[in-house]
């Protein structure tokens, strides 16, 4: 039944689409009701283009209505003065007008970091007036501007043509954001929303990849902006208002910003409530505010969310058929052996004179160390002696202010987080990054995204290229997740996790990048006795494979066990360096951790064993 179902949705889809091609024709509505339909198709496209930069990309680009006017002027502006009435070239010269755009008000709105980008968009929205009275000579200037009767080879495309044409052009929009969101594109965009440093260290260029979502959100507006300047056969400066931004953002908050479809649920409120209530002019910035308020807190992923809630409750209770895994990977196969690591190509990591300096804080001072590759290099000390902040230069989060750091012989300190990760450095976080809205199975894909490359392109035509790269994701990450001994949380949304389980997530999602050097990031706290024992084991082979391993950690057992060489940090000097054996008997580190000023001498304790026997926490002298 369940398979039976899935293998008929196409061709439900199909069906709902050929009724809405033939309603008006076929006398289903009226023709109140398809102007009704083409409206919020065109409106749908607009709140789609928002709901991939803002719900995606967590960007918030309020230009969708000056994108809307572009794409309207310039469709209309190749018919009147060039009599270039073809449909086909309006709509691609829409594209490529939305693409200039992006690009011209992208780059510096997102170079400049922080607000930029939606201050340039709200500028770019309240200056689309003024622009059109500028260039009145092109546009009509505030009277507006009648436009040419649109074709396709000689026929004319008005009444169920226009109709047929605004349908297609939305639900081939829907297929291309469908296929793009839901692909490893789209998962990326959510690690970006979440968290701009855990893209980074996956080797993303968060400035690129904000640009290209922001780029690809404009071309949808510019389209629907196309498309309304056909329908209504007039354009003018007092369609494309701040109102009309805001209850674009309004729909997208209320049909739920991270759903593909949830833009369609948005525009219909949107735009039936409009036609619906005559007050709706004068109340309207009260209405969308209300609207965004009531979204905001009653619920936040918006309409698509609560159909999503409700389904998936309906599946619980056995009202409807459950969903089939992910992919056949995903399916949960414990007794299967677990993964070997391949044999990674591990590199000598060296850092010489290495200094952090936060204002007055010297947070590293003048620290030299090595990591070799197939051993484990351990670095303790007491809170705030500096580990992280070593880890964060190391992975390029931080930049030096003196020192060199090398990867074999090039020198890769001060470089960008992203080039030092395609250098093959991976991370953990001593409090996991964990995107929202995305299964743990394709989470730890994310950090195959720059190693193994599949196009934007092959991911929207879901060509076979794509359907390889998808795969070996799934059965990679898979395999990885088996590794640390969470096959079956595969398919569970990842931030719904444990502590414990999510950290053993960053270090499968470390291993799919094919790193040569692993930092992590006290990875072993929260961990109970039995992860902790799948952790040994997962570092161990990771050791065995040849990469290099940089371990911060409390947890002075599992040091002990783990470790090669054991680096001694305080107060952002190195104390020490050796063996686990020599760090063990060395009264300076002792001194170090009970704050004793010769080494202990009051008998309390013998070595650094004696203190952390427990497991407990390195205590410190000073809490961070
Ligand atoms: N971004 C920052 N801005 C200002 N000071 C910072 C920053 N990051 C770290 N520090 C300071 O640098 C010092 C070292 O901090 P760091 O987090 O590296 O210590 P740690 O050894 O990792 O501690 P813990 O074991 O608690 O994680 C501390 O004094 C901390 O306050």
């Amino acid at each position: 039944m369940n398979a039976l179902i899935h293998r008929f949705r196409p061709l439900g889809a199909l069906l709902l689409l050929v009724l809405l091609l033939i309603a008006p024709g076929a006398g289903l509505v009226n023709g109140y009701w398809s102007r009704t339909i083409m409206l919020i198709a065109i409106l749908s496209l607009l709140v789609s283009g928002l709901n991939v930069v803002l719900g995606y990309a967590g960007e918030l680009a309020m230009g969708q209505v000056a994108l809307y006017a572009v794409g309207a002027y310039v469709a209309g502006y190749l018919g009147v003065a060039f009599g270039v009435t073809n449909v086909l070239v309006a709509l691609a010269a829409a594209t490529l007008a939305a693409v200039v755009v992006g690009l011209i008000t992208g780059i510096p709105g997102l170079r400049l970091g922080g607000w930029s980008l939606a201050m340039v968009t709200f500028f770019l929205v309240t200056l689309v007036p003024n622009l059109v009275d500028i260039f009145a000579d092109f546009t009509g200037g505030t009277l507006g501007m009648g436009t040419a009767v649109p074709t396709l080879f000689g026929m004319e495309i008005v009444g169920d043509r226009l109709y047929w044409l605004i349908i297609l052009v939305v639900v081939g929009w829907f297929a291309v954001a469908r296929n793009l969101l839901l692909s490893r594109h789209g998962n990326m965009f959510l690690v970006l929303r979440q968290s701009p440093i855990l893209a980074s260290v996956l080797g993303v260029s968060v400035y690129r990849l904000r640009l290209l979502v922001y780029v690809v959100g404009a071309i949808p507006a510019a389209l629907a902006g196309a498309l309304f300047s056909m329908l209504d056969g007039f354009i003018a400066p007092d369609t494309f208002t701040f109102a009309l931004a805001l209850s674009v953002l309004a729909a997208s908050v209320v049909g739920g910003a991270t759903s593909v479809y949830g833009a369609i649920a948005g525009a219909v409120v949107m735009q039936l409530g409009q036609q619906t209530f005559t007050q709706f002019q004068t109340w309207q910035l009260v209405i969308y505010g209300a609207f965004l308020l009531i979204a905001g807190i009653a619920f936040n992923r918006g309409l698509a969310g609560l159909a999503q809630d409700g389904l998936a409750a309906a599946r619980r209770r056995g009202w409807l058929p459950t969903l089939p895994p992910a992919s056949a990977a995903a399916a949960p196969v414990d007794d299967e052996p677990a993964a070997r690591l391949e044999p990674l190509r591990g590199v000598l990591l060296r850092t010489e004179g290495l200094s952090k300096s936060f204002g007055g804080n010297r947070a590293l001072d003048d620290v030299s160390i090595e990591a070799r590759p197939g051993e484990v290099t351990a670095l303790i000390g007491p809170n705030g002696s500096g580990k992280t902040t070593l880890l964060n230069l190391i992975c390029g989060l931080y930049q030096p202010s003196g020192g060199r750091l090398f990867l074999g012989d090039e020198q890769i300190g001060g470089q960008p987080p992203y080039r030092i990760a395609r250098h093959g450095v991976a991370r953990t976080f001593q409090t996991p990054l964990i995107p929202k809205n995305m299964t743990t199975l394709a989470f730890v894909a994310t950090g195959r995204y720059v190693t193994h490359k599949v196009g934007i392109l092959p991911a929207i035509l879901r060509l076979p290229k794509f359907r390889r790269g998808y795969a070996a994701d799934d059965e990679q990450a898979m395999a990885l997740l088996r590794l640390v001994g969470i096959g079956d949380v595969a398919g569970r949304q990842v931030d719904a996790l444990a502590l414990g389980t999510r950290r053993l997530v960053e270090v499968a999602r470390s291993l799919a990048s094919g790193a040569r050097v692993f930092c992590f990031d006290e990875v072993g706290s929260g961990l109970d006795a039995s992860d902790i024992a799948v952790l040994e084991q997962a570092i161990g082979m990771i050791r065995e494979a040849g990469g290099t391993v940089i371990l911060v950690e409390h947890n002075f057992p599992l040091v002990l066990k783990l470790a090669d060489r054991i680096h001694v940090l305080s107060q952002g000097r190195l104390l020490a360096s050796g063996t686990p054996a020599q760090i063990q008997a060395d009264r300076r580190v002792l001194a170090e951790y009970t704050g004793a000023a010769d080494g202990g001498d009051d008998g309390a304790a013998e070595s650094v064993t004696d203190l952390e026997a427990s497991e407990g926490p390195a205590v410190p002298k000073g809490a961070k």
